[in-house]
């Protein structure tokens, strides 16, 4: 997300300028079907450990600023993780999110999120909306506030797969090789 305003000097801030954020998807149905286990723990909010199957010892443990576990909702994950930087980004700061996991891992799923079954529900208040509209209407939210100033939003959606980067927004479906 980018805003028009000069961008300020580099924040003085107690606060490291990348954050790392680790969320856990539930077990799908197919892992449910087949009695599979999880072997992650996310009873500390900012460690995952991953424990061995057969007798729970564990085994690693990484540290992030925070631990989403397979219980957080899209709510829980764009309060903490994205809602600051809605801030940061009218004060003219640049702010990039950027999902990273392996396929199926719920990048799509947390970036952009779902549509709830019950047609009734606007995708505004949709518990399953993601990141990306909750940010857009947070955004155009905060704008309509400032009355009658005026803004220039400008929006990119890039993916980088297999290290080729891919426009998600170009409907010519071009791709850059990044090597
Ligand atoms: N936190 C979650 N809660 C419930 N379901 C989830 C969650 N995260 C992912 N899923 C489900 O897991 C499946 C895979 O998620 P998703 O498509 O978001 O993965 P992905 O990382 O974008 O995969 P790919 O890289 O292949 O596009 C989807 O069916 C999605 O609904």
């Amino acid at each position: 997300m980018e805003s028009t305003s000069k961008p300020k000097a580099a924040k003085e801030s107690k606060e490291r300028n990348i954050q790392v954020f680790v969320r856990v998807r539930p077990l799908n149905s197919v892992e449910r079907a087949a009695k599979s286990c999880s072997i992650v723990d996310c009873s500390s909010s900012r460690e995952i450990t991953i424990k061995e199957r057969v007798n729970d010892k564990i085994s690693k443990t990484f540290g992030f600023d925070r631990v989403f576990s397979q219980e957080s909702k899209q709510v829980d994950v764009y309060k903490y993780v994205v809602n600051p930087l809605i801030d940061e980004v009218l004060s003219g700061y640049n702010c990039t999110v950027f999902a990273y996991g392996q396929t199926g891992t719920g990048k799509t799923f947390t970036m952009e999120g779902e549509k709830s079954n019950d047609p009734s529900i606007s995708w505004q208040d949709d518990p399953l909306s993601g990141i990306v509209p909750r940010a857009m209407n947070h955004l155009f939210d905060e704008l309509r506030l400032l009355g009658d100033a005026e803004f220039t939003v400008r929006v990119s959606f890039l993916e980088i797969y297999n290290e080729e980067l891919i426009d998600l927004l170009s409907p010519t479906d071009d791709i850059t090789k990044l090597r």
